[in-house]
This record gives C-alpha cells, sequence and structure tokens, in this order.
C-alpha cells in the first residue's frame, strides 16, 4: 500500500481515529485489569497519578461543627437586643482551645472559643473576639477550667445569627460521599482533601507506559564524538539530529504517559530485534519514520509481514499511517525471524505464548517532525490525556483567516498559526519538515476536506497549542 493513485480511497481521519481508539481501548483494559496500586497520602510520587478506585470516607468533614474565628461561642437569641448603646453583658465562661473535647455552653455566657476549636455544646454562634468589649481574650485556663477572673464579663454591641462563623460537621464534605471519583488527576489540593478525610492509602492506576522508536540511517548519534556528532562536533554530510525522540517522549509525557525511548537505523531485522527486546512491558509502541513509499522503508518492512497495516489517510501532514498489534511480531521471534534478537533479558518472552510482546498496540507515525507531532496531536495525546484523568482535547475555537488559503480538496489539512492582533488566524508555510513554524505556531487550524481555496475571513476550527 504505497502512496497509491487512489487518494479518494483513503480512510478519513475519522475512520483512522476510531481504529486508533479501538486499539487503546485494549490498553485501558489491560491497565484496569491490573488493579490498583497503594500509595500512602504523604507518598513524594502521589502527585500527578490517577485515582483507580472511588475515594470515600465515613465520617463528615470536617468531622465537627467548630469556630471560624477566635471568639467567643454564644447562644444568638441572647444577643438579640445588642446596640452600641445598650451591649448586652454577658459572663465569661469556659475556653475551649484547638484540639480540646467539646464542653458544655452555659446560658447566659460567653464560651472563648479558638478557630478550629469544637464549638461548645449549646452553643449556636460565634462572635470575633475584636468585636466585643473589651476587644481581646483576658487570661484563660487553657484546660478549659473557670477564667482566672471569675466576675469578668464580656460585652456586646451588635446582635448575631444562628450559625454566624460557626463551621458546621459535613459542610465540606457529607458524610458517606466520595471523596473523589476514579479517574481524578491528584493535584495538590486534592490530596489535601485525601489526608483530611482520614484515607491513609491512595488507589492509584499506573502511567501508560509508551515505548518510543526513531527510526533512520540519518540521525545522528546524541553522545558527543559518536557518529556524525553533536554538540560542538559538526554534523556530517547526509546526517541530522533527531527531532522526534525529545519531542514526542516530552509531548507524551505531557499527556500523562511514562516513555521508554529505542533508536535505530534502517535496516529491518535489526528494528525487529531491537523491538522485540525493547517492546515487553510497555503498553504501547509508537514508531516514527520509516512508513511511505521509498526504497527503504524500515518500519513498513520489518511490521507489515506482521500483520501491521499501513496505509495512508486523507490529512496532511501525516497521511502515512500504520497501525495493529506486536502479535506477530514474537510468532516471528520463535521462528528466528529475528536475527539475532534472542533477548536474554527479556523474562518470559520464550516460555510465553505469544511472546512477552504479544498484543502490544503499535501506532507508525511518519519521519517528517511535524507529520509526526501533528500525528499524535490528532490520534494519540487526547486519548493518552483522557486516561491520565486531564483534560483531553486541546482548547478549540473557531476564528476567521487572515488570508486566503489553498489546500488539497480532498485532504483534511492541519496547518499552524499564530493568532493577530486583530483576532484573525494567520497560517505558516505547509511544509512537514517546517520545525521552526510549529515551534513557534500558537494553534493547529483543522481545514477538513472541502473547498481548495479558502478565502479571507472564513472562519476555521484552530485547537489551541500554546499552553
Ligand atoms: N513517493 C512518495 N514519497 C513520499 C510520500 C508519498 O506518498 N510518496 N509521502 C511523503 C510524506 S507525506 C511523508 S510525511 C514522508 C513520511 O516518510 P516516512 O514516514 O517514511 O519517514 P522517513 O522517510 O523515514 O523520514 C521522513 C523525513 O523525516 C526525517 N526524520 C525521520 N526521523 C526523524 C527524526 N527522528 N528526527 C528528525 N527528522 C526525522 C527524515 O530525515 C526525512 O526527512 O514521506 C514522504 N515521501
Ligand atoms: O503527510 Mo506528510 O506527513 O505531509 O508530510
Amino acid at each position: 500500500m504505497s502512496g497509491g493513485p487512489a487518494a479518494a480511497r483513503r480512510r478519513s481521519v475519522e475512520q483512522h481515529r476510531a481504529e486508533v481508539l479501538s486499539l487503546l481501548a485494549a490498553v485501558e483494559h489491560r491497565i484496569a485489569a491490573e488493579g490498583a496500586e497503594r500509595l500512602p497520602v504523604d507518598d513524594p510520587g502521589l502527585l500527578g497519578q490517577v485515582t483507580a478506585e472511588t475515594l470515600s470516607t465515613d465520617g463528615p468533614l470536617p468531622p465537627f461543627d467548630n469556630s471560624q474565628m477566635d471568639g467567643y461561642a454564644v447562644i444568638a437569641a441572647e444577643l438579640a437586643a445588642a446596640s452600641a448603646e445598650h451591649p448586652v453583658r454577658l459572663r465569661l465562661g469556659r475556653a475551649t482551645a484547638a484540639g480540646a473535647a467539646p464542653l458544655a455552653h452555659e446560658p447566659g455566657s460567653a464560651s472563648p472559643v479558638m478557630t478550629g476549636a469544637p464549638l461548645p455544646l449549646g452553643a449556636d454562634a460565634v462572635v470575633p473576639v475584636e468585636r466585643t468589649l473589651p476587644p481581646r481574650f483576658p487570661a484563660l485556663s487553657r484546660a478549659g477550667g473557670p477564667a482566672p477572673d471569675r466576675d469578668a464579663e464580656v460585652a456586646f454591641a451588635e446582635p448575631s445569627a444562628a450559625g454566624r462563623f460557626v463551621r458546621r460537621a459535613g459542610e465540606d464534605l457529607p458524610a458517606g460521599s466520595p471523596v473523589l471519583d476514579p479517574g481524578t488527576r491528584l493535584t495538590a489540593a486534592r490530596i489535601g482533601l485525601i489526608a483530611a478525610a482520614g484515607i491513609a492509602e491512595v488507589p492509584v492506576r499506573r502511567s501508560v507506559r509508551v515505548l518510543l522508536c526513531s527510526t533512520g540511517d540519518e540521525l545522528a548519534e546524541r553522545s558527543a564524538g559518536g557518529d556524525g556528532g553533536s554538540g560542538d562536533a559538526p554534523l556530517r554530510a547526509g546526517l541530522i539530529h533527531d527531532a522526534n525522540t525529545p519531542m514526542l517522549a516530552a509531548a507524551l509525557r505531557a499527556a500523562g504517559a511514562s516513555v521508554g525511548t529505542l533508536r535505530t537505523g534502517d535496516t529491518p531485522e535489526r528494528f525487529r530485534a531491537a523491538l522485540a527486546e525493547a517492546a515487553p512491558g510497555h503498553d504501547l509502541v509508537v514508531t516514527t519514520g520509516g512508513i511511505s513509499a521509498g526504497a527503504f522503508e524500515v518500519v513498513r518492512e520489518a511490521l507489515s509481514p506482521l500483520g501491521v497495516r499501513f496505509a495512508p489517510i486523507a490529512m496532511q501532514p501525516g497521511g502515512p499511517q500504520g497501525l495493529g498489534t506486536l502479535g506477530a511480531l514474537a510468532g516471528a521471534d520463535r521462528g528466528g525471524a529475528v536475527g539475532d534478537a534472542a533477548p536474554g533479558g527479556a523474562p518470559g518472552a520464550a516460555a510465553a505464548p505469544g511472546g512477552a510482546a504479544a498484543g502490544i498496540p503499535v501506532l507508525c507515525f511518519p519521519g517528517n517532525p511535524v507529520s509526526a507531532l501533528v500525528s499524535a496531536e490528532m490520534f494519540l495525546l487526547p486519548e493518552l490525556r483522557r486516561l491520565a484523568g486531564l483534560p483531553a482535547e486541546r482548547r478549540r475555537e473557531r476564528r476567521p483567516l487572515a488570508h486566503a488559503v489553498e489546500k488539497p480538496a480532498e485532504k483534511h489539512q492541519v496547518r499552524r498559526g499564530r493568532i493577530d492582533a486583530d483576532g484573525r488566524v494567520s497560517l505558516s508555510a505547509p511544509g512537514s519538515h517546517l520545525l521552526a513554524d510549529l515551534a513557534a505556531a500558537e494553534l493547529l487550524a483543522q481545514l477538513p476536506p472541502g473547498p481548495a481555496e479558502l478565502a479571507e475571513n472564513t472562519p476555521v476550527e484552530i485547537w489551541r497549542i500554546d499552553d
């Protein structure tokens, strides 16, 4: 299936997305079937993890009625007639500090109560100390006994209302209600809520493990002094630096995945051998490069005999695409088709039926960097973000074009661009090697199949990629 003449028969973006999603459903099932890992609530690795189960607590939050202010617990009705001219005087009661058990409130008294301390039983409001006379506490007994000055009084120059400055039990979270739903990404505040609810261990699901493979004999070694060189060393003619591995690894990690990487050249046997060794333990393999119509297409040559399907879709960039599972790869391993594959370190690879890589889904993206990242944005990253409890979709808007645009009528074109001062969208050139334009882009404009010319001011859907 090379590019072929039958552009009209190419699958649409929607068809390809549906196929990718059904492939990735297996990943979700596999992770769910593994069950939750339980991490202590103070584990430093908890931030950013996703809950695997409903978290619930029996008790309410706050667990008891308590004071919102340092002040006096009172019966609000006793202050009904209070005014500046005729303050109401109440005798000084016993004090409750935070951490103390609730005391009984005596009618006709004002019980000192500190922020977070249980509301004395029988009181129904708290008056902040600075709104009383005198506006500060006298000497008090911390142990809840009578104040040293047993004749002391507190004056109130304004009425209060039942419930004023009282934090009711269950006001934050009623008893028995779920604390967090499954699939919730843990932020600092959510970790705080879990801790406040008294949950000591948090069931989390593990991240999707992606093996990212970049292929191509033209990719220079990154280590200094390697083949072609990098850093200060000049790049040998014909070689380029590998942009896709760091770029896609960053994109996958930002979408919540954990990423292993593999770089190989253009020899199909070596690629398969390296893959057979590296793939076990991953949920998904993503490749870039080696899939279009050339004479030396390593990924296509290595994987299409094993059942991975390569068929271009009606999209630009990102036309060439492949997808399937690695089940057949393990079969080939056992048949010895992988050359020197025999990965000593892959536990169970020989014993398990189908091999340790069996059933791992694989997505093959084109090698051009813009094509590779656009493919990920269109087909993979939203689903990874969903699995990671992140908002799946990019922020979408409709904005008018700042200029006329030409595009292939039969293709869904994804153009990179920026928003002008007047709010209209300016697009950069369509070339899928133009990485600097992609790096400067604020948006991906989605131009579906349709007219080959879009006039200035035509409204187009954009996905914001600048956050
Ligand atoms: N005769 C045809 N030629 C091409 C077609 C076609 O339909 N007929 N499709 C073109 C399109 S569209 C694309 S996209 C590319 C896809 O090619 P491959 O996926 O096979 O990728 P490669 O040929 O290996 O590489 C393409 C391009 O990208 C560079 N590259 C590859 N890997 C990296 C990397 N890790 N970092 C940076 N750059 C990378 C590579 O050097 C090439 O320049 O095929 C068109 N050809
Ligand atoms: O489809 Mo290719 O991905 O245009 O550059």
